[in-house]
């Protein structure tokens, strides 16, 4: 048996899509085996997708399944991905993302895809991370972070140069801290001089770095405005993949703008569940 998908990314974080109502009888063996670089499609998550067009704007329900098999509450990226494929199908401009999240709006735009991000925290609980106060600027595994949770956890670092750091070192000590009961995403930034940022980010469910992470995009422009780092807006934020654009608005929402792309369709083999 087999199902199709359809290969899209934003700013460099790829995803296979594949609609929800396919049979597929073990998501999270799928993700390990076709996400795999070497001997799979390659990507850095399947993205679940059920588009419901009796709504105006049309709404989709979005589940992330990670490289490790585990299930994301919200990414960024992502949620751009689907917005771009739910506008292609329904002919839309403007469609709505539920997430474990929060319910999400996109728009098109010239350069892409925008997407109201929710309301960031730095409430311990919230992150959530072990501690009785929000955790500003403080040495975690031998890295001074600051927590915040922009759908998913991050702990953003400020250094001089991002390409100085060697994130694969530094990175898992960060993520698997017994301060993180969930652990978290790991993002360092480095300022441009300009107000923007240069990104890289260690991912939790990838266990790796990805290209582009649009809530550690995002995170880093809510730290760095909390922390005077920049008074911008929008923040320029620079991952390895691409440019990305984050603003805020009047309820105090982040918005994550950037460029889609749809690179190709293909099949995946799924197996039946006798055969798991
Ligand atoms: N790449 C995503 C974030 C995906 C989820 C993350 N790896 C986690 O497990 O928290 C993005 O663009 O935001």
């Amino acid at each position: 048996m087999s199902v199709p998908f359809q290969k899209y990314h934003g700013t460099g974080n790829d995803f296979l899509i594949i609609q929800a109502d396919e049979y597929v009888p073990n998501r999270g063996a799928l993700a390990e085996r076709e996400c795999d670089r070497d001997d799979g499609v390659g990507a850095d998550g399947i993205l679940y997708l059920a588009l419901e067009e009796r709504f105006n704007p049309p709404r989709v329900v979005m589940t992330l399944v990670q490289p490790d098999g585990a299930t994301a509450p919200m990414c960024g990226n992502g949620a751009r991905c689907a917005a771009d494929w739910a506008m292609d199908r329904t002919g839309a401009d403007s469609v709505m993302i539920d997430t474990q999240a929060g319910t999400l709006r996109a728009d098109r735009t010239d350069g892409g895809i925008i997407i109201e991000m929710g309301t960031p925290t730095f409430d311990p609980e919230e992150v959530p991370v072990r501690a009785d106060e929000p955790v500003f600027e403080e040495e975690i595994e031998g890295l001074e972070v600051t927590m915040v949770n922009t759908g998913v956890p991050h702990a953003v670092s400020f250094v001089d140069d991002v390409d100085d750091v060697d994130l694969q070192t530094v990175a898992p000590r960060v993520r698997y801290a017994d301060a993180f009961p969930v652990g978290t995403n790991v993002t360092i930034a480095s300022p441009d001089g300009e107000g923007g940022f240069d990104q890289r980010t260690y991912e939790r469910g990838v266990e790796d770095e990805t290209d582009s992470c649009g809530t550690g995009a995002v995170a880093i422009a809510v730290v760095a405005r909390r922390l005077g780092l920049t008074d911008a807006d929008p923040v320029e934020v620079r991952p390895p993949g691409g440019d990305l654009q984050v603003s805020f608005n009047d309820r105090g929402n982040a918005t994550l703008a950037g460029p889609v792309e749809h690179e190709f369709d293909g099949e995946v083999a799924v197996r039946s569940p006798t055969e798991l």
